[in-house]
Parts: structure tokens; C-alpha cells; sequence
């Protein structure tokens, strides 16, 4: 059995008007896929285990240490937003660097970590440029090579897929699974799209209503018929 990289227990969240529970066990090296209708909790989800929301109530444990008080970037975690982040100003190879060093004060080898990584993300000879031209796709492996350089083993891709036409989404998901093989990490990915779960998740979470209502192998998730929210997921419409 699998340690577990990450576990929610009792954690809740209290918003003005919502409030928000959490429960789950992820074991380390899965590739889970987060899903939910809109307004669910998936980003608070993220925010959680990330260190940018803290709790009400319960822990947060990642790879066996509780996370109270730690700071986000004092967690074994990266997280790679939907709207990638990236600086306008700076050139490829700097927006990269960041996720390093923020003021990019970087030595021979942090620079090597930079360039392995772009290539690593097929961007290999794209260092100089900057990210205004680049395509959703380009930009949205920058900002996975910035978080790969990291070096977290914990991984939260928030909608990874959203901006990538089919041809691009296979792709993407195809070096997903090539570098978290590669590098063990747990990898969580919020999507919209079964696709993207038969193509990549070992598990899926699904959220509803503020709440994980189901967190099971991806293979059964996919076979569902019921709760009513995952059959409109998965396009079976209400039963
Ligand atoms: N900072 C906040 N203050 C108040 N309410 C919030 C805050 N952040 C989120 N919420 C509320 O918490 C609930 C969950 O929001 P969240 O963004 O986590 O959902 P989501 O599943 O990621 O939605 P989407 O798919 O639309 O991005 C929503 O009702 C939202 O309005």
C-alpha cells in the first residue's frame, strides 16, 4: 500500500455566505482528477492544501507532516494556477526562473534546472522569448516547467486542459503522465471534461455542494450512473 501524500480530515471552510468540509485520503504517486459543478469547492480544495485558504476547523496533512501554520511556500506543494501566472515583461526563460528564486538570482545551475525543464516541456529554444506571443498551450507549459523546477512532490494543476484544443489536450496529458512516472509526484488536475479523466486519472474526487461527495478509483467513477451531478458529468444526463 502506498503512503498517503495527502489527507484532509474534518477541515472546514467558512465563507461569509458557504461554508466548506473536506475529508480525503490521496495516496502518493496518484493521478487524481478533481471535478464538480460549478461553485463546488475545487479551487478552495486547492487553496487548502496549498496553504492559501487556512481552515476553520480539521488538519491538513501532507506526506505524513501537519500543515498548520505553514506558509505556502513552505509546503511540499506546487500549484499552477489557471491563468498561468506568467510575467509579460520577462522572457521565458525568467518566468521559469521564478519558481526558483523570485528574485532571480540564479547560478550556473539553477540555470541548467531552467533550460532542462523547458526542454523537458518540448520549449527547449524558446528561453529568450517572451510570453505575450506564445500560444495558450506554450504558456501553459512554462508555467508547468516553473513549477516542475520546484521540485514539490505535490503537484495542483488548476484546470490544465481548459485553454488546449483536442490535439493539444492529448498531448498535454500525455507529459503529465510521462513526468509524474518519471518524478513519483502526486498530481491533482481540476477538469471539466471525462476526457481528460479516461486519458490520465488513477482517481477521481468529485465535489458537490461544498463537500467531496465521492473519492474512488477513476475506473469506477466512470462507470456511474448516480449521484445526479456525476451522470450530468459524464453526459448521462439526470437519472
Ligand atoms: N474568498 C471567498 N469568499 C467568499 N466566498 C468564497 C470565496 N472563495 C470561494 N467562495 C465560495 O465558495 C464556493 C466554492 O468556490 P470555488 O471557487 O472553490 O468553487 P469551484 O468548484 O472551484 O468553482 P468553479 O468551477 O466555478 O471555478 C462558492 O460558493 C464560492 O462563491
Amino acid at each position: 500500500m502506498p503512503d498517503i501524500a495527502i489527507r484532509l480530515s474534518g477541515v472546514t471552510v467558512r465563507f461569509a455566505e458557504k461554508q466548506l468540509s473536506f475529508d480525503c485520503a490521496i495516496p502518493e504517486g496518484a493521478a487524481v482528477a478533481v471535478a464538480g459543478p460549478s461553485g463546488a469547492g475545487k479551487s478552495t480544495l486547492f487553496n487548502v492544501i496549498a496553504g492559501f485558504e487556512t481552515p476553520a476547523t480539521g488538519s491538513v496533512t501532507l506526506l505524513g507532516k501537519d500543515m498548520a501554520g505553514r506558509d505556502p511556500a513552505d509546503r511540499p506543494v506546487s500549484i499552477v494556477f489557471q491563468d498561468n501566472n506568467l510575467f509579460a515583461h520577462l522572457s521565458v526563460a525568467d518566468n521559469v526562473g521564478l519558481g526558483i528564486d523570485p528574485s532571480l538570482r540564479l547560478d550556473a545551475a539553477a540555470r541548467q534546472r531552467v533550460f532542462a525543464a523547458l526542454s523537458r516541456v518540448g520549449l527547449g529554444g524558446h528561453e529568450r522569448r517572451l510570453p505575450g506571443p506564445l500560444s495558450g498551450g506554450e504558456r501553459q507549459r512554462v508555467a508547468l516547467a516553473r513549477a516542475l523546477v520546484r521540485r514539490r512532490p505535490i503537484l495542483l494543476l488548476d484546470e490544465p486542459f481548459a485553454a488546449l484544443d483536442p490535439a493539444m489536450r492529448a498531448e498535454m496529458a500525455k507529459l503529465l503522465s510521462e513526468l509524474t512516472a518519471e518524478t513519483g509526484s502526486t498530481m491533482l488536475f481540476i477538469t471539466h471534461q471525462p476526457e481528460d479523466i479516461r486519458r490520465l486519472a488513477e482517481r477521481v474526487i468529485f465535489l458537490e455542494d461544498g463537500a467531496i461527495v465521492l473519492d474512488e478509483p477513476a475506473e469506477d467513477f466512470l462507470s456511474r450512473r448516480a449521484p445526479p451531478a456525476v451522470a450530468r458529468f459524464l453526459g448521462h444526463g439526470p437519472v
